[in-house]
């Protein structure tokens, strides 16, 4: 598998390889011609690649050959001291200010605003992907490329939707604090009150396409040097609803977007200093196993990997209760996320 990616680097050939979270299985998508597909509605088969603006066509690789293969995690200690850079920290600030002042006028509730780090690299993208099936064995990891959209590669704690014989699972992922060695993290009212802004958000999306909704407790889990707070979501679906449904009732969530949707949306396009393209979108396998099964994931702690520069997105939710100099420790904690396997 690793050959046949390398070949299709080489070619300019699309694919994807990914890694389910703790499952020792990488699953290959790999798409014999350069053509970019688009999904329609999430009835085609392959694996998708959405952007966060969900006006935009969700990139399909059409799955001409897929091949499966295993992967055995080394541990590698990692002896590496990660330098963070602090240019870009007055930008930021300012973004997350204004954020704050908008949410004050009461235009808005919750928005995540982000930016991007750029740094050189000298690994290949396949070194950088064996790295990162390494370090992070409970993330969603993968490898995408298209010679028209480029190259990602992440490793998210993030599902957007799971759904098989119509059940669904979801979850609230919001809040974050810094992992210490044998320390449960200890939650503020400001990280309480986003991830349950993000929970009742889904519930109310979601009561009226499911025949019974279920959302539970609020739990911290780990993803690499993070701690974030979690309820998982579940569901049977209602028998006529349509996959294109659920995901335009889920995506994006305010765990990447903000409360209210739109009103987010247009401040993040109106105000944050870069584009996000495909970070803060979907991605994951379509209707590859049966049709109407799927396993999508949220495009986080991700990045694009140029020649010789990456570039890392990073961000996080801003409430009437964020205070700016934490909110942008916050994004250089999670930049050690892809910033470790480089
Ligand atoms: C937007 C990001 O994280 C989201 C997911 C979990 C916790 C988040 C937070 O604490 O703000 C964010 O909502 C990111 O990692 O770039």
């Amino acid at each position: 598998m690793w050959d046949r990616a390398e070949a299709s680097l080489e070619e300019g050939l699309p694919f994807a390889l990914y890694r389910k979270p703790d499952e020792i299985e990488i699953h290959g998508v790999f798409q014999s011609n350069n053509t970019l597909h688009h999904s329609k509605d999430f009835t085609e088969k392959g694996f998708v690649f959405a952007p966060f603006n969900s006006e935009s066509n969700a990139v399909l690789i059409q799955p001409d050959n897929v091949l499966e293969g295993s992967f055995r995690t080394e541990n590698e200690p990692s002896t590496k001291t990660i330098s963070l850079d602090e240019s870009g920290k007055g930008a930021h600030i300012d973004l997350v200010r204004n954020g704050i002042k908008e949410i004050e006028k009461g235009r808005l509730q919750k928005v995540v605003l982000s930016r991007k780090i750029e740094v050189p690299i000298s690994k290949s993208p396949l070194e950088i992907f064996e790295t990162l099936l390494n370090t992070y064995p409970n993330a969603f990891g993968y490898l995408f490329y298209h010679p028209e959209v480029g190259t990602w590669c992440g490793a998210t704690p993030e599902t957007l939707v799971k759904i098989k014989d119509k059940k669904l699972q979801t979850m609230s992922l919001a809040a974050t604090l810094p992992y210490v060695d044998n320390k449960k993290p200890d939650w503020g009212d400001k990280e309480i009150e986003e991830q349950q802004m993000v929970s009742e958000y889904i519930g109310d999306k979601l009561a009226h396409t499911m025949e019974r909704l279920e959302i539970d407790e609020a739990e911290s889990v780990r993803a690499g040097n993070l701690w974030h707070l979690r309820s998982e979501v579940s569901g049977t679906m209602l028998p006529n609803l349509k996959v294109k449904e659920v995901i335009k009732a889920l995506h994006p969530t305010p765990a990447v977007c903000g409360i209210p949707t739109k009103e987010a949306q247009q401040f993040i396009q109106a105000n944050e200093n870069y584009q996000r393209t495909f970070y803060t979108g979907f991605l994951g396998e379509l209707n590859l196993r049966a049709q109407g099964e799927l396993s999508l994931f949220v495009n986080l702690r991700c990045m694009q990997l140029e020649t010789d520069i990456a570039s890392i997105f990073v961000g996080g939710g801003i409430t009437e209760a964020s205070d700016p100099e934490s909110e942008w420790i916050e994004t250089q904690n999670k930049s050690k996320t892809m910033l470790g396997v480089l």
